[in-house]
């Protein structure tokens, strides 16, 4: 048999051990895959890493059309190969608006086309991110793209009444309405998280009752109708146990939160630095713990990105001017390992659960024709990632793939890298020698 064994991987952390994949396919694991694997094969030697089922992301902004000089499809795709992702939802505030089936299906059909990273585009929520009128939410759903993730993000869904609707829309077809919680009139203007170090710097403040009362609304306006609502980027303690609460109730809502606020505090912005100017801000060292502290729980379902690129000009001028986003996705790894593995908080089959399954089953592509966040087992598709724990590296934001550079992490050390990456088998990135059991091609 030809196809790639991958020797003495640690598979979600545990003991070494051998895998076969084969025609896009897990083939075999343990004894059985050396065996199978015969003359020929090519030869990945694991030793020392750890192998995820591919990474998924929830929240990737790809700019893509509109802003294809922050990123592109093509870019935004490859970063992701290179962060672990097999699989990236693209959120919807594009110019156009991803509103349409057919804007949708451009977004998804750039993204066979690049071949990095599946993406599956998330619809808005309203016509152009107006917060006026519904968008076309089934025939997004119908479309070649099959939609099940809406969003309006970067803006609030702040009707309640349009909330509601969305929510008995999406039912229908099993969509998730994934919201952006921030009140508008409790923000205008804001600028970092309120506290005592916005009143110091003189910067309008964003108080985390903004967040919490959109949360607390659409968890109650999910169970009365009976749809599922997703909190994007959850930022504060408030928001953690008004979900907690919600899951005790057995009601249908998840959350994300965003390695930036497993890992980054609002001291930060004391240097006026805009690469720390994100939305929802840099809270607390307190809210960070909340957050931590969830995740590991499971009150907080998944890690997502939120990756924002943004040009130059964006992000380097001062600190009212600039624009609120930061990079995630090739840096995202790391920054777990760092804030939940290596603190003892998340083994790394809680970070497969968190990164893999659990957003594959929110987004619903974890069944269908190119399925996600399936477990790494015989007869799976081989979407893999392969994970080197032992290293340290510098974050250099020249070397990302990504047209932008706005990392909040430049020059930080972080523990992880990811040194291959496979979906269905074909490497989108990898870093490794390989060689080939005796008998076959050198
Ligand atoms: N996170 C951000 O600060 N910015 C996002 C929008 C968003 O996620 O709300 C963007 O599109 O740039
Ligand atoms: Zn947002
Ligand atoms: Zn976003």
């Amino acid at each position: 048999m030809s196809g790639t064994l991958i020797t003495n991987a640690r598979v979600l952390g545990g003991d070494p051990q051998d895998l076969l994949i084969d025609d896009g396919v897990i083939v075999a694991l343990g004894a059985e895959a050396a065996a199978k694997a015969g003359e020929g094969a090519e030869v990945v030697d694991a030793t020392g890493l750890i192998a995820l089922p591919g990474l998924v992301d929830l929240h990737t902004h790809l700019r893509e059309p509109g802003r294809e000089d922050a990123e592109t499809v093509d870019t935004g795709t490859k970063a992701a190969a290179r962060g672990g992702f097999t699989a990236v939802h693209a959120m919807a505030n594009t110019d156009p608006v991803a509103d349409t089936a057919g804007v949708v299906e451009q977004v998804w059909r750039l993204g066979r086309e690049a071949g990095h990273a599946d993406v599956r585009p998330v619809g808005a929520v309203t016509i152009g991110l107006k917060g006026e009128r519904l968008a076309e939410l089934g025939a997004m759903a119908e479309s070649a793209a099959g939609v099940r993730v809406f969003s309006d993000d970067g803006i609030c869904v702040h009707d309640a009444m349009l909330m509601r609707r969305a929510l008995e829309y999406v039912k229908a077809f099993d969509g998730v309405i994934a919201q952006h919680a921030q009140e508008p009139r409790l923000t205008q203007g804001a600028q970092m998280n309120e506290g005592e170090l916005s009143g110091r710097l003189g910067l309008r403040g964003w108080p985390s009752v903004a967040e919490e009362a959109i949360v607390a609304r659409d968890v109650l306006l999910a169970a009365h109708v009976g749809s599922r609502v997703h909190i994007c980027h959850l930022s504060t303690r408030g928001s953690v146990e008004i979900v907690r609460l919600a899951k005790e109730r057995g009601l249908p809502v998840t959350a994300e939160v965003t390695p930036h606020h497993l890992l980054l505090t609002d001291e930060l912005v004391a240097g006026y630095d805009p690469r720390y100017k994100v939305n929802p801000p840099l809270r607390s060292a307190a809210d960070v713990a909340a957050l931590r502290e969830a995740l590991a729980d499971g009150t907080i379902d998944i890690v997502a990105t939120d990756h924002a690129p943004h040009p130059v000009e964006a992000k380097d001028c001062e600190w009212d001017a600039a624009a609120f986003g930061m990079l995630g996705l090739e840096t995202a790894l790391s920054v777990v390992q760092h804030t939940m593995v290596d603190t003892g908080l998340l083994d790394w089959a809680g970070v497969a659960d968190r990164m893999s399954f659990a957003p594959a089953r929110i987004g619903r592509c974890d069944t269908g024709e190119r399925p996600h966040g399936r477990p790494v087992a015989a007869g799976e598709p081989a979407n893999l990632t392969l994970i080197d724990p032992s290293t340290t590296t510098t974050v250099d934001p020249s070397t990302s793939a990504s047209l932008s550079r706005n990392t909040p992490y430049e020059g930080m050390k972080l523990p992880g890298t990811v040194v291959a990456t496979f979906l269905r088998g074909r490497p989108t990135h990898h870093t490794l020698q390989t060689h080939h059991t005796p008998g076959g091609q050198a």
